[in-house]
């Protein structure tokens, strides 16, 4: 959770009413909530259950974007396996089986009520490289003012390790921001988000978290289901993200989604802690994943944090990882806190050579083209 996040002046009541009132939700649906109890084949029945609640609101006017989750899941059974698998390449082969199932299942479902879908698959670089992720935001408002009901999931097939979401409830809120939802919804195979693992003696239904204090106390280390991945943390992580782009999320069983969507008081709703918001801070804090870190010196910690100041190659200490110009990359004080995250200038290649060193005296022994700061302010996130 962020250290950023801070309680909201908004009631329980108002939040709830504000998902009712939403004119724009991203659902998020989990494997576990679309595959049968053994895992490895679709349960159509949820499925359709919950298209039909979606397809009401949308008869409502309302814009909803589903990011599914189970298309390895939904190979499993297909490929004669006996359980999800745990190396990437057989992951890889599922999804690429189970995307077609799931995907022509939800057609026919949509189908029914007169509503076409469009698949779209994500990887993380799509929201690392801002000009993909402006793309992806064209595309998808494209298909929302065509009426259609896009389907989203990671592009399991051809990610590899490095570059992966692998999880699906980070992918769900950075496509809220990106599209300026109201409401974020994440459906799962609990009720709720629990004091304690659910099925703990003792465990209590959270109805509302009204900031990152309240969740100090929560106990959301336990492994999700034997089909879905990241368990509750992924969840929380993905409410505090949306949270702080202004948008309000809710935490619910599949089972209970026209439920929530009517305001009802079921599931978790975690009251957003930031405003509305579609900033380019936002974005590099919470949609690139650092490829590298620069350990920075005390002063450069206090140019940028409390003078705004760029970063420059003097303050930089020690250059970690592997980049290229354009990529994001941490920015590290000196006891060991980042500080920062921000887009370089320069590569991990050419910034050793200009540590510790003016701008001038840089420029004078590199060329002109070396005087540029390492971070630009512009493109700076502190922390
Ligand atoms: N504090 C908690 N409250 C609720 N559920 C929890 C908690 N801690 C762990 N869990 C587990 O998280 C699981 C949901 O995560 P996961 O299987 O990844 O879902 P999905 O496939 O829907 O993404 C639940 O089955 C539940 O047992
Ligand atoms: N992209 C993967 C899902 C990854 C994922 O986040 O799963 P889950 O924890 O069930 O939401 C798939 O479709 O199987």
């Amino acid at each position: 959770m962020s250290a950023a996040v801070v309680a909201s002046p908004l009631t329980d009541e108002q939040a709830r009413g504000q998902v009712a009132a939403s004119r724009r939700i991203v659902v998020k649906v989990g494997s576990s909530s679309l595959t049968s109890a053994d895992g490895g084949l679709l349960d159509h029945a949820r499925l359709h259950a919950l298209v039909n609640a979606l397809a009401a609101r949308i008869a409502d006017g309302v814009q909803v974007v589903l990011v599914s989750s189970g298309a390895i899941a939904a190979g499993i059974g297909p490929l004669g396996l006996a359980q999800r698998p745990n190396d990437l390449a057989t992951q890889q082969a599922a999804a690429s089986v189970g995307q077609g199932a799931l995907v022509a299942a939800y057609d026919a479902g949509f189908g029914h009520h007169g509503l076409t879908v469009g698949q779209v698959l994500l990887t993380a670089d799509d929201t690392t490289r801002r000009s993909h992720y402006t793309n992806a935001r064209r595309t998808l408002e494209r298909l929302l003012a065509l009426g259609i009901v896009p389907v989203i999931n990671e592009n399991d097939t051809v990610a590899t390790s490095e570059i992966r979401f692998g999880d699906n409830d980070r992918l769900a809120a950075l496509v809220a921001h990106l599209i300026g939802a109201d409401t974020l919804v994440l459906l799962t195979d609990v009720d709720a988000l629990y004091t304690d693992k659910p099925d703990r003696p003792g465990a209590r239904r959270i109805p509302v978290v009204r900031g990152a204090d309240e969740l100090a106390a929560v106990d959301v280390s336990a492994r999700g289901s034997r089909v879905g991945t990241g368990g509750m943390q992924t969840k929380v992580e993905a409410a505090s993200i949306a949270g702080a782009a202004g948008i309000t999320a809710v935490l619910a069983a599949a089972g209970d989604v026209a439920g929530v969507l009517a305001g009802e008081d079921v599931g978790t709703v975690f009251l957003p802690s930031g405003r509305r918001r579609a900033s380019r801070t936002w974005w590099l804090q919470h949609a690139t994943t650092s490829r590298g870190a620069l350990v920075v010196d005390a002063g450069a910690v206090t140019a940028l944090t409390e003078r705004g100041k760029s970063l420059l190659p003097a303050g930089i200490t020690e250059v970690r990882g592997t980049f290229a110009d354009g990529d994001p990359v941490d920015v590290i004080g000196p006891d060991g806190q980042v500080v920062a995250r921000g887009l370089t200038n320069y590569s991990s290649v050419e910034l050793p050579l200009m540590l510790g060193r003016s701008t001038r005296e840089i420029a004078a022994d590199l060329g002109p083209e070396y005087e540029r700061e390492a971070i630009h302010r512009d493109h700076l996130a502190v922390h």
